[in-house]
């Protein structure tokens, strides 16, 4: 099962982005160092048992080394030499208490407290996550390992219990433990692949919907995301008592043309991501600034009255005006021309109120651009 599972994930390896192929690569080779060392204690009968053993528990402890290595990966983090160490000196470790001392008390404990420290480093990574990742699949990830964990500490536990000594042995009393262990550490590269997966999966479904609703230059909303968060926004507006509160800001840099001719296409876009910046450090509350297309942008405002809805454009135009777009030696003053319209009775649909903002702004240019104009 372990195997198949590793051959799955390599079949799969090419359809994942290429971000994340560094993990599913160290998951699928810890599943098959997994699987070797599973077919290896099912085979300790048939070689020297002393270094089957040895080799086994080596490859196990390497395998969950390497689960730990690609959930690291998994969230951009450095590889650190500290994630081995443990399966390193375990493994030689176990190479002594087996072959110089012959101590099985002592192999139990030392199996345990790796598995013990790798797990606890996962279950740590993953939860410290949450925030970032709210992934259900993250936390079946963490679910399973605490399970598997627990178990581990609760096998040390029963091993010392039952009389932890140089000559004990796990194929005598309590037996039934040593069948266990296999099936409840078979989770891991069984059940966890699935998780695994499923993270891989979740995260391209994220940046599938965050692709589809940002702008790509400027990492604001677009407009698709703006349509539906205005019409949301208007229909609310329009329903709840008392009506209104809803207004926007139709915002378009002035003379842009200029500077993608004077200073070339690529030095435009540096331009318009310094006003989107701008824009959005102007920004208050729920207030939503998103671009349209081009060199223009709009803002959802949040609760504006008539009355202060020219006090709100000026602050968009005067957070674009006071702070000059640098890039090098380059010092370039930005202005905007803004149309701002607030919700009126005759509005029946956003995109009515986005065709006065509009016209305001027209207004604006007209009358000499670097202004505001409210809408009538
Ligand atoms: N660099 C860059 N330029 C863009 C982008 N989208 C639109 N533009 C340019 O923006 C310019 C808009 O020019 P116009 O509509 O003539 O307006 P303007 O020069 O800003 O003049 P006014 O709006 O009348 O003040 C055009 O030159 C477009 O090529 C973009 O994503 N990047």
């Amino acid at each position: 099962m372990m195997l198949a599972n590793g051959g799955v994930l390599g079949l799969m390896h090419k359809d994942l982005p290429q971000p994340m192929r560094p993990a599913a690569a160290s998951w699928r080779i810890a599943t098959l160092l997994f699987a070797g060392g599973s077919i290896l204690f099912a085979a300790q009968g048939l070689n020297p048992p002393g270094y089957t053993l040895v080799l086994a528990n080596g490859l196990v402890m390497f395998g969950l080394t390497g689960y730990l290595r690609a959930l690291r990966q998994f969230y951009g983090l450095q590889d650190q030499l500290w994630v081995v160490v443990p399966a390193v000196l375990g493994t030689l470790a176990l190479f002594w208490l087996t072959l110089v001392s012959a101590d099985a008390g002592g192999r139990i404990l030392v199996v345990s407290a790796v598995w013990s420290v790798l797990m606890v480093a996962s279950i740590v990574l993953l939860i410290s996550q949450e925030r970032r990742d709210g992934a259900r699949s993250r936390r079946v990830m963490a679910a399973l390992f605490t399970a598997v964990a627990v178990f581990v500490m609760f096998r040390a536990g029963y091993y010392i219990a039952l009389g932890v000594n140089p000559a004990f042995s796990v194929l005598g009393a309590g037996a039934w433990m040593n069948v266990a262990t296999p099936m409840v550490a078979a989770t891991l590269p069984v059940i966890g692949t699935t998780a695994f997966l499923l993270m891989c999966s979740e995260r391209i479904r994220r940046q599938w919907e965050r692709a589809a609703s940002t702008d790509y230059l400027t990492g604001l909303p677009n407009r698709r995301t703006l349509v539906e968060m205005g019409e949301q926004r208007f229909d609310h507006a329009r329903t709840s008592a008392p009506a209104g509160g809803f207004a926007l800001a139709v915002v378009d840099i002035d003379h842009f043309k200029r500077i993608n001719d004077e200073h070339g296409h690529e030095m435009g876009d540096v331009a318009l991501k310094h006003v989107a910046a701008r824009l959005q450090s102007a920004c208050r509350g729920a207030e939503l600034p998103a671009r349209q297309g081009g060199e223009e942008f709009v803002v959802l405002f949040d609760h504006l009255t008539p009355q202060n809805a020219h006090a709100a454009g000026e602050r968009l135009r005067n957070a674009v005006a006071q702070m000059p777009f640098v890039a090098g030696e380059l010092v370039l003053p930005l202005t905007v021309s803004i149309g701002v319209a607030v919700l009126v009775q005759g509005d029946t649909s956003f995109d009515s109120v986005l065709r006065r903002a509009d016209e305001a702004l027209y207004a604006a240019k007209a009358a000499g651009r670097n202004r505001v104009e409210v809408a009538a």
